[in-house]
């Protein structure tokens, strides 16, 4: 087990901050998405106590939650414990999580389901988050973790809330685009300017860094990725740099394929999170000299552990040495995932020599 972050005088000195603003750092800083989850028992101690969302919106075990990971392995970067549905809960859609079934939310089908979305409230609805983000922000202050904000990306959230959960093949969200496009699209704008608002009131509480999940980008044909996720990712990025210049921006336009580069080359992203089906070597050439690249071994590689993940680990750090690079998997963390696995992984990216 790795010691906990190293206190540092300097807060300037966060090797995964400076990695986003553009610098390239030997060995890669590293984080891991879903790194505070069900593979963690300190995790399921807490699990056992609380249902999601009560874990979600009590600042003491968000902070607990998101510390957990970092107290462990001593990670670059915390990411907040939170979940990209707490957007549309916030705006009145209501939202649990089922075992087995993940989130469970009421379809949005009418214009009646659209209408009762109420924007002025999220501010009220989000207020623990905050809390718990600016507590972290303390915690982290004299150490070198750089601390995460996130939300999900409009187009993956307009997902669940109109499939009113996950979904095989997003047969209703494609059928509101198709037959819909003036409701689809008033929804997309509210989520626009709703998730800017909440990722600006993150960083006004100290997240230093966020990110936009879009897990589902790769679903939609290639006119429609352009209109639904590069678009609102572009102007999401845009109103956050206008508050926020120097506060660096990751997109996570899963599944995206050759698409891709599109999505860094239009959004402006600082920093592009690759999933495992990408080569970083096709997207390389797309980028700007200092967009970063972030991810992505197989999370499959984790769950087995032992020498096939470290020699592809150190493969992925090799083939990205020399410009900006932040270690991480190209999807979540397995639940299944043994703890020593997580160690060995953190130990070999951070033993990585000249
Ligand atoms: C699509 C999506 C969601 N949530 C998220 C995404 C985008 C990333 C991705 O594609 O995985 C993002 C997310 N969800 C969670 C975080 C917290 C930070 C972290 O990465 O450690 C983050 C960044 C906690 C969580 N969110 C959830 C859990 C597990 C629930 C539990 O512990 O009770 C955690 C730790 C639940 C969740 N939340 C969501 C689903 C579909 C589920 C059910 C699946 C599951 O159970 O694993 C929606």
């Amino acid at each position: 087990m790795k010691a906990p972050s190293p206190p540092c005088a300097d807060p300037a000195n966060k090797k995964l901050l400076a990695t986003l603003q553009g610098k390239a750092h030997w060995p890669p800083p590293l984080w891991l998405m879903r790194q505070a989850g069900r593979y963690l028992p300190e995790f399921k101690a807490i699990r056992a106590k609380a249902d999601f969302m009560t874990r979600c919106l009590t600042p003491d075990m968000a902070v607990e939650l998101t510390l957990q990971p970092i107290k462990r392995y001593g990670m670059d970067g915390a990411i907040l414990f939170s979940d990209i549905l707490i957007l549309p809960w916030a705006l009145g859609q209501d939202l649990h999580f089922e075992e087995g079934r993940g989130p469970v939310l009421p379809p949005l089908r009418h214009e009646e389901d659209f209408r009762a979305l109420d924007p002025a409230r999220v501010a009220e609805r989000t207020a623990p988050v905050r809390e718990a983000i600016t507590r972290l922000a303390r915690e982290l202050a004299t150490t070198t973790t750089t601390l995460l904000g996130f939300a999900g990306a409009p187009f993956t959230v307009s997902c669940y809330m109109i499939e009113g959960g996950g979904s095989r093949d997003f047969a209703a969200v494609r059928r509101m685009m198709i037959k819909r496009p003036d409701l689809y699209a008033q929804l997309i704008e509210m989520l626009i300017n709703a998730t800017a608002d909440m990722l600006s009131e993150q960083i006004n509480a100290g997240a230093q860094a966020v990110m936009l999940f879009d897990s589902w980008a790769g679903i939609l044909p290639p006119n429609d990725f352009r209109r639904w996720v590069i678009e609102p990712t572009r102007r999401i990025r845009a109103l956050l740099k206008q508050r926020h210049p120097t506060v660096p921006v990751i997109g996570f336009p899963r599944l995206g394929g050759v698409m891709t580069g599109e999505y860094a080359q239009n959004t402006g992203v600082d920093t592009v999170s690759l999933d495992t089906s990408t080569d970083p070597l096709k997207i390389l050439p797309l980028l700007s000299p200092h967009q970063g690249v972030q991810g992505n071994l197989d999370p499959q590689l984790l769950l087995n552990g032992g020498a096939p993940m470290v020699k592809a680990a150190q493969a992925l750090a090799e083939t990205l040495r020399g410009r900006s690079h932040v270690f991480n998997l190209g999807h979540g963390v397995s639940q299944f995932t043994p703890v020593e696995h997580v160690a060995e992984l953190v130990e070999a990216v951070r033993s990585l020599s000249a």
